[in-house]
Order: C-alpha cells, then sequence, then structure tokens
C-alpha cells in the first residue's frame, strides 16, 4: 500500500519584502523544496518599496518550520517579521466557555432563573432528588476526569498541562453528540483521594469520563468508582480504546480473510489501554494473544504486582512465548500498540505474518510511521487525524455516553462495548471497505448515532436503563 503522509501543524510566516530586490516565485520555491505546503497568502500591507505578506505553511514540526524560516530569511530581499503557530494561537484562552441557553432580559427572568423562583426548584428537588435530572444540567453533563498521570503518551505531565486534552474532549463531547462536557484535573494522583473528589462532584454531573489515569491505579479508580456512583463510570482510555480497536480489527480481517480465533495478536503496552484492548479482543473470540511491555512478554502462568499484567499471565500467550517486542513479533498477524513513540522498527513488521495488520495507536507519536511500515504492512492505522485509518477513541465516547444519557444508564455493561464496537464497524459497508477504510471518520455522523443507538438498545436489554422506553410506532 501507498500511504499519502500528513503534515501536522501549519503557521503563519509575516514576511518583509523589498519590491526592487524579492521575488515571490524564489520564495514559494524555496518553502515547497524544504516540504512546507502554501495554504494561503495574504497581503497585510503594501507601499511603493515594501510589502509585508502572511504566508499561511502546513509544515510537520518546530524544526521543520525553523527550517523553512532560515531558509526562507536568507533571501534577496526578505525579513521575517513575525512567525506563529496556527494550534497555539486556537488554544489561547482556552477552548470552551458556557453559554446560558436564553438571556435574562426583566425582573421577571430574574426572579424566575434566582432568587426568589429558583427556591421553589430547589425545594423540589430536596424532596424527590430524581428530579435532579429533569431540572438540573445533569441529565445532559458529563464530567472528563484527569489527574494528569498518562497524558496521550506523553507521561505524567501533570493536571495544568492535561487540560488541553479534555477541553478538547469536552469539544467533541458537544460537537458530535451535544453532550455538554467539563474538563475537570486534579491536583491528585492518590487513588483514595480521586475516588473520594469524583464521587464528591457526582451529583452535578449524568456520567463520568475518566481520561488519562495510568495504569494501574485507573483500574482500581475505576472500580471503585463503579460500585460507589448510580451514574455511569468509563475509563475512556480502556474501554472507549478498546471498542474502537474492536471495530477497526473486525473491518481490518474481513480485508485479509482471516478469522480472529486464527490470528496471533501482539499487544505493546500493557497499561490502561493495552489491558482492556486485550481483554475485549478475548471476549470477541480472540485466542492467541502476547502482552509485551518495556521488559518484554508477559510469562503464562507469572506473577505480577500489576493486576493488569496479572491478567495478562493468567489469559494471554498460550504458547508460552519469550522475549522482546522483536521476538514475539515474528509470525504475528496483527500488532496494536498502546506503549510510546517508534517502538516498532520496519524489519519488525517484515517478520509478521503474511498480510500484517498493524495498528499503531500511541499519540502523539505512533509505534511506528505509515511511512516506515509502508513497504510491508497490508492493513495500517494509528491514532492521529492527518493519515488515513483513525483509530482514536473519539469514535466512541460522545456515542457512548449520549446513549447512556438518553436511557439514563446506571452503568456501562460489556454488552453496550460489544454493541458500540460493531456499530462502528458497521458504518464502512460493502464495496467502501478498502486498506485506506476501514474504519469510519471521526466527522461521519452516522458514528455517534449508530453507537447511542447500540448503547441503549443493550443498556434496555441488559436492565440497566431507569428511564421507560418509549414506544415506538
Ligand atoms: N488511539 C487511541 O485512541 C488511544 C487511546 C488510548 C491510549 N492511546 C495511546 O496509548 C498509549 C498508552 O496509553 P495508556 O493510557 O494505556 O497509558 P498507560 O500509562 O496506562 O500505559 C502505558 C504502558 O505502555 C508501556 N510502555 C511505554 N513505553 C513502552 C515501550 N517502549 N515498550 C513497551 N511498553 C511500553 C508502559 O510501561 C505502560 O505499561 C499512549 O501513547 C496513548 O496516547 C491511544
Ligand atoms: O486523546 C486521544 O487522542 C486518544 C487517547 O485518549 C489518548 O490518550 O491518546
Ligand atoms: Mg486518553
Amino acid at each position: 500500500m501507498s500511504i499519502p503522509t500528513g503534515a501536522n501543524t501549519s503557521v503563519i510566516i509575516r514576511l518583509e519584502l523589498q519590491k526592487e530586490k524579492a521575488s515571490f516565485g524564489s520564495i514559494a520555491t524555496t518553502i515547497s523544496e524544504s516540504g512546507g505546503d502554501i495554504v494561503a497568502i495574504d497581503v497585510v500591507r503594501t507601499d511603493k518599496h515594501a510589502t509585508v505578506r502572511d504566508i499561511t505553511v502546513n509544515v510537520f514540526d518546530a524544526k521543520h518550520t525553523d527550517l523553512i524560516v532560515e531558509l526562507v530569511g536568507k533571501l534577496d530581499g526578505v525579513r521575517v517579521a513575525h512567525v506563529s503557530d496556527q494550534t497555539f494561537l486556537l488554544h489561547l484562552g482556552g477552548k470552551i466557555e458556557t453559554n446560558p441557553k436564553f438571556p435574562i432580559k426583566n425582573r421577571d427572568d430574574l426572579s424566575r432563573v434566582y432568587t426568589p423562583g429558583v427556591a421553589r426548584i430547589c425545594t423540589a428537588i430536596a424532596e424527590k432528588p430524581a428530579l435532579a435530572h429533569s431540572l438540573t444540567i445533569k441529565r445532559n453533563t458529563v464530567a472528563v476526569v484527569s489527574d494528569g498521570s498518562a497524558v496521550l503518551g506523553l507521561g505524567n505531565i501533570g493536571p495544568e498541562a492535561a487540560m488541553p486534552v479534555m477541553e478538547g474532549k469536552a469539544m467533541l463531547f458537544k460537537q458530535l453528540a451535544g453532550v455538554d462536557a467539563f474538563p475537570i484535573c486534579l491536583a491528585t494522583q492518590d487513588t483514595d483521594e480521586i475516588v473520594r473528589i469524583v464521587k464528591s462532584l457526582s451529583p452535578t454531573f449524568g456520567g463520568i469520563n475518566l481520561e488519562d489515569i495510568s495504569a494501574p491505579r485507573c483500574f482500581e479508580i475505576e472500580q471503585r468508582l463503579i460500585e460507589e456512583l448510580d451514574i455511569p463510570v468509563f475509563h475512556d482510555d480502556q474501554h472507549g480504546t478498546a471498542v474502537v480497536i474492536l471495530a477497526g480489527l473486525l473491518n481490518a480481517l474481513k480485508l485479509t480473510g482471516k478469522q480472529l480465533a486464527d490470528c496471533k495478536i501482539v499487544v505493546c503496552g500493557l497499561g490502561a489501554a493495552g489491558t482492556a484492548c486485550a481483554k475485549m479482543l478475548i471476549a470477541a473470540g480472540a485466542v492467541n494473544i502476547v502482552g509485551v511491555d518495556r521488559h518484554g512478554a508477559i510469562q503464562r502462568g507469572g506473577t505480577y504486582d500489576n493486576p493488569g499484567w496479572q491478567w495478562f499471565a493468567e489469559h494471554t500467550n498460550p504458547h508460552g512465548e519469550t522475549g522482546s517486542l522483536p521476538n514475539v513479533i515474528r509470525g504475528a498477524d496483527v500488532f496494536i500498540g498502546v506503549s510510546g513513540p517508534g517502538v516498532l522498527k520496519a524489519h519488525d513488521v517484515r517478520n509478521m505474518a503474511a498480510d500484517p495488520i498493524v495498528f499503531a495507536m500511541a499519540n502523539p507519536t505512533p509505534e511506528i510511521l505509515p511511512e516506515e511500515a509502508e513497504p510491508y504492512v497490508r492493513v495500517m492505522a494509528t491514532g492521529r487525524s492527518d493519515y488515513p485509518n483513525q483509530i482514536n477513541n473519539v469514535l466512541c465516547f460522545p456515542g457512548m455516553f449520549r446513549g447512556l444519557l438518553d436511557c439514563r444508564a446506571s452503568r456501562v455493561t460489556e454488552e453496550m462495548k460489544l454493541a458500540a464496537a460493531k456499530a462502528i464497524a458497521s458504518v464502512v459497508e460493502g464495496d467502501e471497505l478498502n486498506e485506506y477504510y476501514i474504519i469510519p471518520t471521526v466527522f461521519n455522523h452516522e458514528v455517534a448515532e449508530r453507537v447511542r443507538s447500540a448503547v441503549v438498545a443493550a443498556a434496555y436489554e441488559s436492565g440497566v436503563a431507569r428511564k421507560k422506553r418509549e414506544k415506538s410506532n
């Protein structure tokens, strides 16, 4: 397969050009010869002798920007006045805000939304707490809670640095499924304290989306919150990721004609995402999974302190494979990476079975770049939006919570997750399915809607929906 590579971000380079000396042709050539893609040119001002232009250029990273700026700055009659990064610009002041549903226009309105009218609503809820679902934001609002301990693949970068990711998730909740989500980043990584804080916050919310909390603490935090709260709790990096991986794999296997039960699947990175993904694949029928972390493969029958790794020791590696990733990847049909950048090498992919499937999902930098895997791989996916086949939990969490909130489910069930995976896979149908299109894009409106319907149906079947089922005609 041949994979188009994408630029990562765009910068605006402000140039001052001396009309007599500078040639715009040579600027454009310099930028494009150094791999930059000019997407817009705006004239800022111009006079008899000089012109100032903003050139918007798609670039790969900061180093690439520096190279382009250096080369352009050396051209005759050109001065680089300023460089701004579009991604930073769009984060100025954060990405979300609160908006009232209607304006308070007069005293009458004021006395309804606020004192004294609001007191009647408070009293009604105090007498019947279930009314919070109909008379407050609870029924449409989700907390996106992180402690900043496993932010993307960037690691333990802390709560302030986690905020942009959580704000981004909140935007996606709203845009894709109409769910109001609040980013909440906590200044603690203590399990007991996180459980206590989230429980205390829960009256405001209809659901809790845990995000970027590292393994193994994430397992206990999620489990305790599920047991102690009456609203659904969902650790996105575990279950959202597992759902989308299964969806992508079901479709990729259709292309290769292989059966899940016959495949050797190597999962690399046995944290939140890797553990949940292996559990889900086994629930869906996988038999031969080998889990690998930094120290190598998890041994069948071994003893591990980490509860996730202990699960691998009890349920995976049926043939007792040993060694590091280059050893166990031999003959594998599928590689699933949820570890860190650059872990998988091209020669590892060459040693896989025929028609290898590689899901390199570490963010922002995958285990292997598509262009490196290209000569050897049959189906390739990453977690990023700038390559084909984006396998990212954003395909799951908006529709999942839309469904949970719509039927007032008390918790997330295994049946819901499996149904959600099948729903996502079903969006790519028939002839549409090919190596570059195994999974729908984030912008396909069918995705959240199908996931929502699948989750609601599964909630009623398993008896966890608390809203009366609406009669269908
Ligand atoms: N595409 C998606 O939707 C998606 C979803 C969740 C997580 N992820 C990515 O998966 C990665 C892990 O996320 P997580 O939430 O499970 O984090 P985590 O901290 O819970 O687990 C990460 C695990 O990977 C292991 N690891 C790190 N580097 C490794 C290496 N070089 N070789 C082998 N193992 C290694 C760690 O030891 C740890 O066990 C991150 O890069 C994250 O961005 C992607
Ligand atoms: O945030 C993402 O893009 C996906 C995932 O939740 C991750 O942690 O990498
Ligand atoms: Mg995450």
